[in-house]
């Protein structure tokens, strides 16, 4: 259903025998606000400026309602690391206000998973180890050995728990890194380009595997990207960033679900070429 306010883009040409895909919605930023009965992220006119340093971020008025997955999509240096780190309680913002799960933040947000840009594990310890640090650090790894166990199974690892970093591909390590971020049961999970350094088919297996389980443990996730296709297949809503600011967003009407081949599906090449078009009208990186 359209928000107010919003457009629809369909394909151009589309021939007579092919169906056309239904409509993609494109949605103005204001409708960024909407605040929904229960959300997991709420920022409420957003804006950071480091100290001496033109702002990065301004005005951002944004919603990830509760079990939903949403994308922040982006040329590079457009803010979106700034704006996560703003979510995840690392930064304090200059202007306005965050709320995770309805409480104002104070420091680093609490019960909230995080996914960094490279895996960051421990060279010293074992994948098991690795994933349960956030545990151990709280003095609970013993409660959570299952836990672990059990995610290192669900994305692939079972058999490689023993083993150390060095002895991990780039996609294990990848995978460790996101079973470590779930091993607390986060109710919030945010992901910071997580994918960004692996291969494309390895990249689309943890993409299944990522969509998998946030729904199984109804996770509210955000997740940062420059990747139209993963932000496709994961999303139920993308924002655009430009400049510091959301300047559109594309609600991702597709079922869920999603099997990997609807990847070749016409409503998924319609959602990445709207989203493409809207991209190429946020301009060049600054
Ligand atoms: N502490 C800081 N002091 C000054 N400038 C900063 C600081 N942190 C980030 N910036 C600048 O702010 C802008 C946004 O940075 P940010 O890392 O949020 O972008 P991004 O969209 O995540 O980029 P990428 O996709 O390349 O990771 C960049 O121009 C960056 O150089």
């Amino acid at each position: 259903m359209p928000t107010e306010g919003a457009t629809t883009a369909t394909q151009p040409g589309a021939g007579a025998s092919a169906p056309a895909p239904a409509p993609v919605t494109v949605a103005p930023a204001a409708d960024a606000g909407l605040t929904p009965a229960t959300a997991a992220i709420v920022l409420d006119g957003v804006g950071y400026a480091p100290p001496k340093h033109p702002p990065i971020l301004s005005g951002i008025h944004w919603t990830v309602p509760t079990g939903r997955f949403h994308v922040l999509l982006g040329r590079s240096g457009c803010g979106k690391t700034t704006l996560l780190k703003l979510a995840a309680g690392l930064l304090v913002p200059s202007q306005g206000r965050v709320r995770v799960e309805g409480r104002a933040l104070q420091g680093p947000a609490e019960g909230l998973g995080f996914v960094f840009q490279a895996p960051t594990l421990l060279d010293w310890l074992t994948a098991l180890d690795n994933v349960l640090l956030p545990l151990s650090l709280r003095g609970d790894r013993d409660r959570g050995r299952d836990r672990a166990l059990q995610l290192l199974d669900a994305l692939g690892l079972g058999g490689l728990a023993g083993r150390y970093p060095r002895q991990l591909s780039g996609g294990q390590q990848a995978r460790v890194a996101v079973a470590r971020a779930l091993v607390a049961a986060p109710r919030v999970l945010l992901l910071d380009e997580p994918f960004a350094a692996l291969d494309a088919l390895t990249r689309e297996a943890l993409q299944e595997d990522l969509a998998a389980l946030c729904a199984r443990d109804g996770i509210s996730a955000l997740l940062v990207t420059h990747d139209i296709a993963e932000s496709v297949f994961l999303a139920d809503r993308v924002a655009l960033m430009s400049a510091g600011c959301i300047v559109e967003q594309v609600a991702v009407e597709l079922p869920r679900p999603r099997p990997p081949g609807i990847r070749y599906d016409a409503a998924f090449n319609e959602h990445c070429r709207v989203l493409r078009a809207a991209l190429d009208r946020t301009g060049s990186a600054r």
